[in-house]
């Protein structure tokens, strides 16, 4: 009887689970196991990313249950916990699904050969990606910098299979001891975490349940309501592509089945630039693993120079940026957004962080830490290409010059105000000419609704015409070299 160990990580699903069906086929009994702290150094989830884990986790392990083989939950060296692990249980096969970090691949890569060395069989599949890093080379056999040929390239070969279906049983092996989810202690001490469960649902069920509202309710309004932060018109699948509660193959097959099943210019549009966005996700992972250094450092060695304000100097608005009280509604309602949700609309996230790299002057790394802790999707490939992008020193890159005025990007995108109103409440009844950029509001309007700048709302502590033609004098010094 072959006894197969099925290393669950960020794929926490029964369903499209390569790794899982694998086990399945080839083994008798399978041993579902996670290790509590498997991740290479930098990799390591923050604040809210601990969050989801623990209740993606919590609802992997009773799904387990269910079907037979209970999640066994360890902690250690992945080495030491799996080689303990398959003596214990007779097991001669490890399998698990492959994650695009360099230094998890690194890691990973080490693992195997070491168990293979002590015996064991080790499978590693693909879960997470429609094509894996190593998969596409530009025509001179390097890796894309640019995101269009990079698509094109990968949408022409399609998806690598149709999704998996999950197994409808499994024998495990009864009457090993692990930990339980709540033993990891993966939940904040201080209960900041109060507005996740009333948005969000971790876990596979989770998953499909938003990408079928997603299918049914929004993907017809994507293409022209995806910029929309007052409307909920994206899909809101970050974290649980992220974690792995679904894969980008499931995804997409479902979209393809919208399209079949729905008619209607909406639909294909919308079918048709959502796809674009998982494949942004595929090239983030793409850049990452090509161009490992470039969550610390910049793309574009050229921007390792550029003149930052110093931490000393910028604390006070690194600060008041994190907590939303910038005295720029757009900006405080998306950053109050992240804090209480766990999350923030894409267009929202464009404007925050080029107010804080160009208006602000302070290190896009600053920024991306911060969301590193507070994002329930915090995932190293996306946000390190979105923070680069913006800062213009990355992957295919918004141009220096572009920085995103926050007061027409409001006055555009969230033109009811609806947004605003919603994050930040103490300015919600100032009128439409007003409420974006209050400081220069309509005075009459101001006292009309009892609200003193700088006392119950802040004043922005910079111009932001000013701040605009600081940061484009730097990048222009830092050009001419
Ligand atoms: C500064 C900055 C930091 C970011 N950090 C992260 C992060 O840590 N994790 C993260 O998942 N996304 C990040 N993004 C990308 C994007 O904002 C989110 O993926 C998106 O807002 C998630 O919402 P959604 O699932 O409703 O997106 P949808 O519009 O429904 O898109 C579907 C999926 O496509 C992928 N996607 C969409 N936009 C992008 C993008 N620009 N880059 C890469 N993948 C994308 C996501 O997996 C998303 O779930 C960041 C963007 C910026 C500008």
């Amino acid at each position: 009887m072959t006894t197969a160990l099925v290393w669950f990580r960020r794929d926490l699903r029964l369903a499209d689970n390569p790794a899982l069906y694998d086990a399945v086929r080839q083994a008798q009994r399978i041993v579902p196991v996670y290790i509590d702290g498997f991740e290479a150094p930098g990799t390591e989830p923050g604040g809210a990313g601990r969050w989801w884990q623990h209740h993606a986790l919590a609802a992997l392990s009773a799904d387990l249950q269910a079907l037979g083989a209970p999640l066994l939950i360890r902690r250690g060296e992945p080495l030491a916990v799996l080689l303990e692990l398959a003596q214990q249980v007779g097991a001669t096969v490890a399998v698990w699904n492959r994650l695009y970090e360099p230094a998890q691949d690194r890691a990973d890569r080490r693992l195997a050969e070491a168990l293979i060395g002590d015996g064991l069989r080790v499978d590693t599949f693909n879960a997470s990606l429609v094509v894996e890093p190593w998969d596409v080379k530009t025509q001179t056999g390097g890796p894309y910098r640019v995101y269009t040929p990079f698509s094109r390239t990968v949408r022409a070969r399609g998806l690598p299979r149709a999704p998996l279906p999950a197994p409808t049983r499994l024998d495990g092996v009864p009457g090993l001891q692990g930990l339980s989810v709540e033993d990891l202690g993966l939940r904040p001490t201080i209960a900041w975490d109060a507005g996740f469960a009333p948005v969000w649902t971790p876990g596979e069920r989770g998953a499909h349940q938003r990408l079928e509202r997603f299918c049914a309710e929004a993907l017809a309004g994507y293409a022209d309501g995806r910029d929309r932060p007052d409307q909920l018109l994206t899909s809101m699948l970050s974290p649980h592509l992220h974690f792995g509660d679904i894969g980008p193959v499931q995804v997409l097959s479902r979209l393809q089945r919208a399209l079949a099943e729905q008619h209607g210019a909406g639909v294909a549009g919308g079918a048709e630039v959502f796809e674009r966005e998982i494949y942004w996700r595929e090239f983030a992972h793409h850049v990452l693993f090509h161009f490992p250094q470039t969550p610390v450092a910049p793309m574009d060695p050229r921007y390792a120079a550029f003149p930052w304000r110093e931490p000393a100097d910028y604390a006070d608005d690194l600060r008041r940026w994190q907590r939303g009280q910038t005295g720029v509604p757009i900006i405080d309602a998306g950053m109050r957004q992240l804090w209480t949700t766990g999350w923030m609309h894409n267009r929202v996230r464009m404007i925050v962080s080029s107010y804080l790299v160009k208006n602000l002057l302070i290190p896009w790394q600053e920024g991306a830490a911060w969301f590193w802790d507070t994002l329930l999707d915090a995932d190293q490939a996306n946000n390190t290409l979105g923070w680069q992008w913006i800062a213009g020193s990355g992957a295919d890159a918004a141009p220096y010059f572009r920085v995103f005025n926050p007061v027409t990007q409001s006055q555009k995108f969230d033109p009811d105000a609806l947004y605003i109103q919603r994050w930040v409440p103490e300015i919600a009844r100032l009128g439409k000419k007003s409420i974006h950029a209050p400081w220069m509001g309509d005075p009459a309007d101001l006292a009309r609704n009892r609200l003193q700048l700088g006392h119950d709302y802040p004043m922005p502590s910079v111009d932001l015409g000013e701040s605009r033609g600081r940061a484009l004098k730097a990048f222009e010094r830092l050009k001419a070299g």
